[in-house]
C-alpha cells in the first residue's frame, strides 16, 4: 500500500464556538462582531497582594472554549486585591482581557502539537516560583492540560488539590464520585482542575491582560536530552486508511458526481479522504462508511470539497464542525452555497477534470523548480 503526507488532524484538537454556535477550528483571530460591543468597567488590581495563575494550552494562536472558562473562573474568583496571571503554552493571537486576565504570560516555544511534558512542566514550575500564586487553574481535559495539571500536583505534595471539579465558588469545589452517583465537596485547594463548562465567561468586567514580557523570556532548567520522551513527529499515513472523523482534508461526493473514478483521482492528487452524501451512497457509488450527516459520520476536516452536493440540513449536520467548506454546484441557490466559504458554480466533471490538470502541472512546476535549484 502507498503512503502519503496525508495530514492526519488531532482528535482532540482546540474548537471554538462561533457567534453562531458552531464549533470552529479557527486559525486566526476572530472577527469582531458587528454590533458595537457594550462597554465594561475596567478591572485589574493596580498594587495587587494576592496572584491566582491560570495555565492552558493554545493551539495555533487561540484557546479553546474550556480554557476560556478557566480564565473566567479565576477572574470571578478573585477579590479586589488579587490578579489573576494568566499562563498560556503556545503562541496566543487573541485578546483575553474580556476573560479577566490581569496579566498574561505567553511561551510560543511550546507548540501544541509536540508532546514534551517535562519541559512544559519545568517552564510552570518556573513561573510558579515567580508569581508565587495562592491557586492554580487548569482545565481538566484530554488535550495536555489535565495531564500537566496531574504532574503538577505530583510535584507539589504539600498542595491540596482537587480534578475534574465540576462545582466551584469562592469556598468549595465539587467534584463527581463513585461513577457520577454522588457528588464529593472539598475546601477550595490550591491546585483546581477544573471541568469544562462550570462557568459563563461573558463577564461583567474586563481585565488590562497586560503581557509579562520579563516571564515571557525566562529562562527554566530543562535538557531535552534528560527528557523522558523523544517526539517522533507525525507518520505520514495513506489518505484512504484514515477515518474520516480524523481526516484534515476531506472531498466529498454528492449526487451531482456522475464519474466515481475522476473524484477518486482528485482526491488522490489533493491527498485527500474521501467521503459521501446519503444519495451518493444510497446509489452504490460509495460504500456506507463513507457517509457523512446525521446518519452517518461527523466530520471536523479544516477543508471540506463538497462535490455536488445540495447541502440538505442533514448533510450540513455532519459537517458543522469543518473550518473551510468549498462547494462546487450547478445551482447557485443549493444550500451547500450558504454553508461554504467558497462555491465554484459549474460542471462537477469539467471542474474536477480541471482541477486535476491543474494539480498535475502545479506539481510538475515544483519538481522542475527543486531539480534545478537542488537544496545542498
Ligand atoms: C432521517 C434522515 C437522515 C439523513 N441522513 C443523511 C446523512 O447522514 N447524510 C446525507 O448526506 N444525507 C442524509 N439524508 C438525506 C438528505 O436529506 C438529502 O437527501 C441528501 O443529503 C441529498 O444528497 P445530495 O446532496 O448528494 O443529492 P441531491 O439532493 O440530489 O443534490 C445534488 C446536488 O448536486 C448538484 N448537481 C447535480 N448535477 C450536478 C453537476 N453535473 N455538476 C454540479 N452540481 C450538480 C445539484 O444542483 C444539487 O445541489 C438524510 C435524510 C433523512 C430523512
Amino acid at each position: 500500500m502507498s503512503t502519503s503526507k496525508a495530514k492526519r488532524i488531532n482528535p482532540n484538537r482546540i474548537l471554538n464556538t462561533t457567534q453562531n454556535g458552531i464549533k470552529r477550528i479557527t486559525l486566526s483571530a476572530p472577527k469582531v462582531a458587528e454590533n458595537i460591543p457594550e462597554v465594561k468597567p475596567l478591572r485589574t488590581p493596580t498594587k495587587p497582594k494576592n496572584f491566582f495563575l491560570t495555565v492552558t494550552h493554545a493551539d495555533r494562536g487561540m484557546l479553546d472554549d474550556h480554557a476560556h472558562q478557566v480564565i473566567a473562573t479565576a477572574a470571578i474568583l478573585a477579590d479586589k486585591k488579587t490578579a489573576v496571571v494568566a499562563l498560556v503554552l503556545g503562541e496566543l493571537r487573541e485578546d483575553i482581557a474580556r476573560l479577566g486576565a490581569d496579566k498574561v504570560i505567553v511561551r510560543p516555544e511550546f507548540d501544541y502539537q509536540i508532546f514534551q511534558p517535562d519541559a512544559e512542566l519545568a517552564c510552570v514550575l518556573k513561573v510558579i516560583d515567580s508569581v508565587k500564586p495562592s491557586r492554580i487553574f487548569t482545565p481538566d481535559n484530554m488535550i495536555g492540560d489535565g495531564e500537566l495539571g496531574r504532574r503538577l500536583i505530583a510535584t507539589q505534595p504539600s498542595k491540596s488539590a482537587a480534578t475534574h471539579v465540576i462545582e466551584i465558588d469562592n469556598k468549595h469545589v465539587a467534584s463527581y464520585q463513585a461513577g457520577g452517583s454522588r457528588l464529593a465537596f472539598a475546601d477550595l485547594p490550591e491546585i483546581i482542575l477544573l471541568a469544562a463548562n462550570t462557568t459563563e465567561i461573558n463577564l461583567p468586567f474586563v481585565a488590562s491582560a497586560i503581557p509579562d514580557e520579563q516571564l515571557k523570556s525566562t529562562s527554566y532548567t530543562f535538557k531535552e536530552s534528560n527528557s523522558d520522551y523523544k517526539n517522533l513527529g507525525m507518520l505520514p499515513v495513506a489518505s484512504a486508511t484514515i477515518a474520516l472523523e480524523e481526516a484534515d482534508f476531506i472531498v466529498s461526493a454528492g449526487n451531482g458526481v456522475s464519474n466515481v473514478a475522476t473524484l477518486e483521482t482528485l482526491a488522490r492528487s489533493l491527498d485527500a479522504a474521501i467521503g459521501a452524501s446519503r444519495v451518493a451512497v444510497d446509489d452504490g457509488k460509495f460504500p456506507r462508511d463513507k457517509q457523512i450527516g446525521a446518519s452517518g459520520k461527523t466530520v471536523s476536516a479544516s477543508a471540506y470539497l463538497a462535490i455536488g452536493i445540495s447541502g440538505a440540513v442533514q448533510h450540513l449536520q455532519g459537517i458543522k464542525d469543518c473550518r473551510h467548506v468549498i462547494a462546487i454546484n450547478r445551482d447557485n441557490s443549493a444550500p451547500i452555497v450558504k454553508r461554504a466559504d467558497l462555491t465554484v458554480i459549474g460542471d462537477a466533471e469539467e471542474i474536477m477534470q480541471s482541477l486535476i490538470l491543474a494539480i498535475a502541472e502545479a506539481k510538475q512546476a515544483t519538481s522542475n523548480q527543486t531539480m534545478s535549484n537542488p537544496v545542498n
